[in-house]
């Protein structure tokens, strides 16, 4: 499968999903270290794509997602955003919400 392709996969097959340097419990970067954090904190489960061990998708999903650095957090196949974003999102309330309704749980 090419890079494109199993991007578009993992992004269908997970609702909660990042994209991000390290594993949620050793993060290789500050950035996806909060971002995971804040994740972590709305208690649900999600999926994750080192992209430090998967250099292709490191190179195409920028491109494809029009958005130039990691982390990256997709809900429900859309983009939501990086760390600054997912912190600001964390701060006012609206990540859980966001994380809780697309958990499976919810549906
Ligand atoms: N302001 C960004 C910070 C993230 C950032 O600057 N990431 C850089 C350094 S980790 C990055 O992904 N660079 C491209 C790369 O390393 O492939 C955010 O909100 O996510
Ligand atoms: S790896 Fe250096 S800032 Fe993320």
């Amino acid at each position: 499968m090419n890079t494109i392709d199993t991007i578009k996969e993992q992004i269908s097959n997970n609702d909660i999903l990042i994209y991000m340097k390290g594993s949620p419990n050793a993060p290789q970067c500050g950035f996806s270290a909060r971002s995971v954090e804040c994740l972590m904190k709305c208690g649900q489960r999600f999926a994750y794509v080192d992209i430090l061990a998967n250099p292709e998708i490191r190179a195409e999903l920028p491109k494809y997602a029009n958005w130039p650095t990691f982390p990256q957090l997709w809900v429900k196949g859309e983009l939501v955003g990086g760390c600054d974003i997912i912190t600001e999102m964390f701060e006012s309330g609206e990540l859980e919400t966001l994380i809780k309704d697309a958990a499976p749980s919810a549906e």
